[in-house]
């Protein structure tokens, strides 16, 4: 009998784009990468490593890369999106022809688009008419550095099809990553996009000298408000005390490989935005999502007092000092 060979494409070739496709090589599955400039295709494909983000680590043989959308896509099982949620829109529309008609796509996209509110999973449906049942997220703790470096991990897949659910934990799991399955794609979404957020909160803090007791306090309230917005548009609370809330939310909140985390930390240590947006060479989600998260707790009447501040400071209309008082200063309240 012929065994079918398991095929995932991977848009793009950045961080987690690689670490997400070389977990998938090393799950059994042949990966395509598509690169947009040729020479990380080629590179991918002479050196088996894509040195502008893992230098030092090999990539399995079966992961190959090109730029050509449609070779990528020809036969794919699984496309992969990893690309910076504000640029998926316009970028999908111009792949979306290439995409079969069994495809399921995954996206690990960890962003709210500004303007319309919507999650990736959304604006994929949007603009593929890709029915929702088709479509994928993995999210959870998952600092790409530690994953590429064979470190133990988990991930949620959720998916409101949870054999297309299952499809992907087998197509991603390896020794060193434990995918789990989950129908409430909002909830892993949300939990994924406001974490940035938290995290430049946090960030900040550590930038302004504060300790683990303001930052423990940052996080803990960042996840109050998160489960917030997250239940009132209809995610289950066990989502966000698990691995794409509450999972996520600490490992990018301790680690220093965080691009958001550190993000923040410029901010705290006084650099303007102008600054830290030139020190910073990778995508930083929540630096765009915070105002399209603040809008949705809006439309919700939700209130999200950590995210507003970070707003705010994002924007520079408030100071470092400002933006701490503001909110120690709020009114007392019970712990809710
Ligand atoms: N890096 C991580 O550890 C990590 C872990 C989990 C989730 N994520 C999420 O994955 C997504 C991608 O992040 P990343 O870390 O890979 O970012 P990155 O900056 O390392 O890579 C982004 C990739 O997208 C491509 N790209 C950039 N702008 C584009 C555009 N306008 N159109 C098409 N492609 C474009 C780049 O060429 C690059 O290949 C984000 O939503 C992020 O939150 C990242
Ligand atoms: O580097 P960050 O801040 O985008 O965080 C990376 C991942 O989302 C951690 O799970």
């Amino acid at each position: 009998m012929n065994q079918h060979h398991v095929r995932a494409a991977v848009f793009s070739a950045g961080s987690w784009g690689t670490a997400v496709g070389k977990i998938m090589a090393d799950a059994g599955t042949s990966v395509i990468m598509h690169a947009r400039r040729g020479e990380i295709a080629d590179t991918i494909n002479t050196t088996h490593r894509n040195p502008g983000y893992f230098p030092d680590v090999e990539l399995p043989h079966t992961l190959t890369a090109t730029t050509d959308p449609a070779a990528a896509l020809d036969g794919a099982d699984f496309l992969v999106l990893s690309i910076p949620a504000q640029s998926l829109r316009t970028s999908l529309a111009a792949w979306a022809p290439h995409i079969g008609p069994d495809t399921v796509i995954v996206s690990l996209m960890k962003g709210i688009e500004i303007g319309s509110g919507l999650r990736a999973s959304q604006v994929i449906t949007e603009v593929t008419g890709i029915p929702a049942y088709r479509v994928a997220v993995l999210s959870g703790p998952n600092l790409a550095g530690e994953i590429m470096a064979g470190q133990p991990a988990a991930a949620t897949i959720a998916c409101p099809d949870e054999d297309a659910a299952h499809r992907v934990q087998r197509a991603c799991h390896t020794p060193y990553l434990r995918p789990y399955t989950s129908t409430d794609v909002t909830g892993c979404e949300l939990g994924g996009a406001v974490k940035n957020v938290i995290a430049l909160a946090v960030g900040i803090a550590d930038g302004m000298g504060m300790g683990h007791n303001s930052q423990a306090m940052l996080i803990t309230r960042g996840l109050a408000e998160t489960t917030r917005l997250a239940t009132a548009m209809g995610a289950h609370p066990a989502t966000l005390a698990g691995l794409a809330g509450l999972g996520d939310l600490v490992a990018t909140c301790s680690s220093p490989l965080s691009r958001n985390r550190t993000f923040g930390t410029h901010l705290g240590h006084g650099m303007t935005m102008a600054e830290a947006t030139a020190a910073t060479r990778q995508t930083t989600e929540g630096v765009k999502s915070a105002e399209a998260i603040l809008a949705l707790a809006a439309a919700h009447d939700v209130e999200m007092p950590i995210t507003e501040i970070v707003s705010e400071l994002l924007r520079e209309k408030v100071t470092l000092d400002q933006a701490a008082s503001a909110l120690m200063q709020r009114p007392p309240k019970p712990e809710r």
